[in-house]
Order: C-alpha cells, then sequence, then structure tokens
C-alpha cells in the first residue's frame, strides 16, 4: 500500500545531493512537498517512494495532509543507556550546587538495576522508548553498562536488543568494587568471557575512556577491550575525553571506531586526528547541562572537518533528557552550530555514526522514519525551546 503525505511546508531531506533542493548546509529542503511512503513487499520496512513538488504527486492508495507543517528525517539517538533502574536526582541537584562528577555515581544504578526483574526493566525501557518516540526519535542506540557481571551485562543486552538493533555492549562502564584491587582481573573478564557472552547480543562495544575517573579506564585497559571487541566482530565506539584531555579520541581514531562520544576536552593533536578519519564525533551537550560542565567547541570542530553528531547520551547520571529537540538548542546555543547544522547532526551524522545509510535521511529507499515539526520551519526547533513541537509521524 502506497500513502500520499501532502501539506508539508518544507521537507528536510538531509540529503545534499538532491537536485532542485535548496541545500541549506546541506539540509537539502523541498518546499511545497509531498512524499509518498510504502512497502514495496510485505515483510519490507515501510520506505520511501517518492519524494517532490506537491503539484507533481502521484495517486496512492491513501492520503493525509499535514496542513503546512514541516517534516524531516525522524532522529538518530546514537548514543543512550537506557536499561536501568533507580533515581538519581539527588546526584543532579548536589552537582547543580557545585559538586563534580566523577563516574562513581554509576555503582548506584548498578545496585538497583540488579535487583530489577525483566519485566520490571522491559516497562522502564519501554516507557523510555515511547517518550523518545513521542518526540521524534526513530533510532536508538542503547548501551548495556549497568550490570558488570557477565549475567547482568548478558540480560541487560538481551532486553535491549527486544527494542532496538543498535545494541552497544558496555562491560566497561566501571571497574565494579570486587575488582577494585585487581583491574585487570576484570579487564580480561570483559574482553574474554564477557565479550563472548555478549556479542551475540550486541553490534557495537564500548569503553569508558577516561583517566580523570578513578572508576573508569586507562588507554591501554581500553585498547584491550576494543581490541577484544573487535576481534570478536564487534564495531567500535569510545566515550572519551569527557572529563578532562585523555587518550579517548587517539584511540578511537586509530582503531578505526564509528564515533568518539563526548569530546569536551580535545587538544589540536585529538581534531586533526578526527578532521583525517571516518570517525564521527559525537557530542552530548544535555550532559554538560546536567553536569555544569563547560560545553565542547563544536564549531571548531566542525570547521576543521571533523563530521559533528549530537544525542541525549541519556541515563540516570550525567543527562536523563530523552529530549533531542532539547540537544539541537543547545548545539546551536552553547556550542555554535547554525541550526541546519545541529539538524544534520541529530539525523544523517549521527546515522553515519551507526554506519548506516537507510535512516537519518529522506530519500528514495531509505527508511520512512519521519518527524513531523507542528511549525511552518525547521528553525522553529530550537527558537521554540522546551515546546513539545515535533513527533514521529505514524504511516
Ligand atoms: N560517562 C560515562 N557514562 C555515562 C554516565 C553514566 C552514569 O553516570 O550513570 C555518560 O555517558 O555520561
Ligand atoms: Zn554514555
Amino acid at each position: 500500500m502506497a500513502i500520499l503525505i501532502t501539506g508539508i511546508s518544507e521537507l528536510i531531506t538531509c540529503d545534499h545531493t538532491l537536485d532542485g533542493a535548496d541545500q541549506n548546509d546541506g539540509l537539502g529542503i523541498v518546499r511545497d512537498a509531498a512524499v509518498v511512503v510504502g512497502s514495496t513487499h510485505e515483510d519490507a520496512p515501510t520506505s520511501v517512494l517518492w519524494i517532490g513538488a506537491a503539484s507533481d504527486a502521484p495517486e496512492a492508495d491513501w492520503s493525509f495532509d499535514l496542513g503546512g507543517q514541516a517534516v524531516l528525517p525522524g532522529f538518530v539517538d546514537s548514543h543512550s543507556h537506557l536499561v536501568y533502574a533507580g533515581d538519581r536526582s539527588a546526584e543532579f541537584a548536589a552537582r547543580m550546587m557545585g559538586q563534580r562528577y566523577d563516574g562513581g555515581g554509576i555503582l548506584t544504578t548498578v545496585e538497583a538495576t540488579g535487583f530489577a526483574t525483566d519485566g520490571e526493566l522491559r516497562a522502564l525501557l519501554t516507557a523510555r522508548i515511547d517518550e523518545m518516540h513521542s518526540q521524534g526519535t526513530t533510532t536508538v542506540e542503547i548501551k548495556s553498562g549497568y550490570g558488570l557481571d557477565l549475567e547482568e551485562e548478558v540480560r541487560h543486552l538481551r532486553l535491549a536488543r527486544e527494542v532496538t538493533e543498535e545494541t552497544t555492549f558496555l562491560g566497561a562502564h566501571v571497574v565494579p568494587p570486587d575488582y577494585r584491587d585487581d583491574r585487570a582481573g576484570y579487564v580480561d573478564l570483559v574482553a574474554g568471557p564477557m565479550m563472548d557472552a555478549a556479542a551475540p547480543y550486541a553490534r557495537w562495544v564500548d569503553v569508558f575512556c577516561e583517566p580523570h575517573s578513578p572508576h573508569a579506564f586507562d588507554g591501554e585497559e581500553a585498547r584491550l577491550i576494543l581490541t577484544a571487541g573487535a576481534d570478536a566482530g564487534l564495531g567500535l565506539r569510545v566515550h572519551g575525553n569527557q572529563l578532562g584531555p585523555g587518550p579517548g579520541v587517539q584511540l578511537a581514531v586509530e582503531l578505526g571506531a564509528a564515533s568518539v562520544d563526548h569530546c569536551t576536552f580535545l587538544s589540536d593533536t585529538d581534531i586533526d586526528a578526527l578532521a583525517g578519519s571516518p570517525t564521527v564525533a559525537t557530542l552530548l551537550p544535555g550532559v554538560e547541562f546536567s553536569t555544569r560542565s563547560p560545553y565542547p567547541d563544536a564549531r571548531r570542530l566542525i570547521d576543521a572537518g571533523v563530521s559533528v553528531a549530537i544525542a541525549t547520551d541519556c541515563n540516570p547520571g550525567t543527562c536523563n533528557s530523552s529530549s533531542m529537540p532539547l540537544m539541537i538548542a543547545l548545539a546551536v546555543r552553547e556550542m555554535g552550530m547554525t541550526p541546519a547544522e545541529a539538524v544534520r547532526a541529530a539525523t544523517v551524522v549521527a546515522a553515519r555514526s551507526l554506519q548506516r545509510t537507510d535512516i537519518g535521511v529522506v530519500q528514495v529507499g531509505a527508511r520512512a522514519d519521519l518527524a513531523v515539526v507542528s511549525a511552518p520551519s525547521y528553525l522553529h526547533i530550537p527558537y521554540r525551546v522546551g515546546v513539545p513541537i515535533v513527533k514521529t509521524l505514524q504511516v
């Protein structure tokens, strides 16, 4: 069945090659547009079949009119930690009064999550996914990392797999208390038996590489785990340079990681390395907001030629927001990005960080993952900050 969607004031395709579109920093905008979506066969996902000017739209089985709203690719939230139980709002309040974040609170969530049943975790996870969907997010990457033992890490990845293909094994989130005097033992466990057990449920492996946290992993520990992940067939992602300068970015580039995330404290050498590589720098401005930290300088990265994505990092510690529109507003207000760059960072570049070309764009053949803005222009996303004007388009 083919569905025709009309009444689109501006269609943001994020296709920088689209003929006749207003490119506006690579947004590929078609004005007064229409889109046809449908499945080419029974088991295929709904995809985009046609895009163009409304005046040229073909016939379809069914149609509806959006009455002059803007449409864009559904957001790709390429960094989240959604499998958890418990509440750390008091930690947030303390940080607002000046307390520093060092990763120690992760163990509070590990304990609370360990007490939750599969059913309880599934209900929490589903509610969080629904919350994301209601704000325009159509793809989400989910990390484990609140288990820190083999059975728990696998349980969390199995639950995450029920809601997304983009699952990431983060057994190397922090060193658990039992291994405090045997860090090497924990690294061997993560790189060995845990990796083997997690790999069937994961597409990616990630490490919190952070010499400024006593709980996280240094460059050599991270290298060992990431190399083992690559050997197990997983793609690489890195939490790097969040709390201070460190080896995370250089290691990510050297090992060919798809993405290095946070990138709050970067040297010129880090930026040069990123600029000459396919590794995406994923910035997480909700973390700086919620930890009262300085924002990364996205302008400097983009001007140097680095691919910059943005994501929520939705988690109970450093950013408990699931809102990609808020991340766009912060990227524009605090990190020197244009609204167009921020929208691309939340869609097509975030998709690139997941090595996907079927999402993050409105293109014939891509998935029909669309978001609608109840306003005539995408500019309203950062302009109407805090107002829920973006939602997923149900087709
Ligand atoms: N920094 C490491 N991990 C998460 C925070 C997890 C937590 O504090 O619970 C992050 O990406 O910010
Ligand atoms: Zn994270």
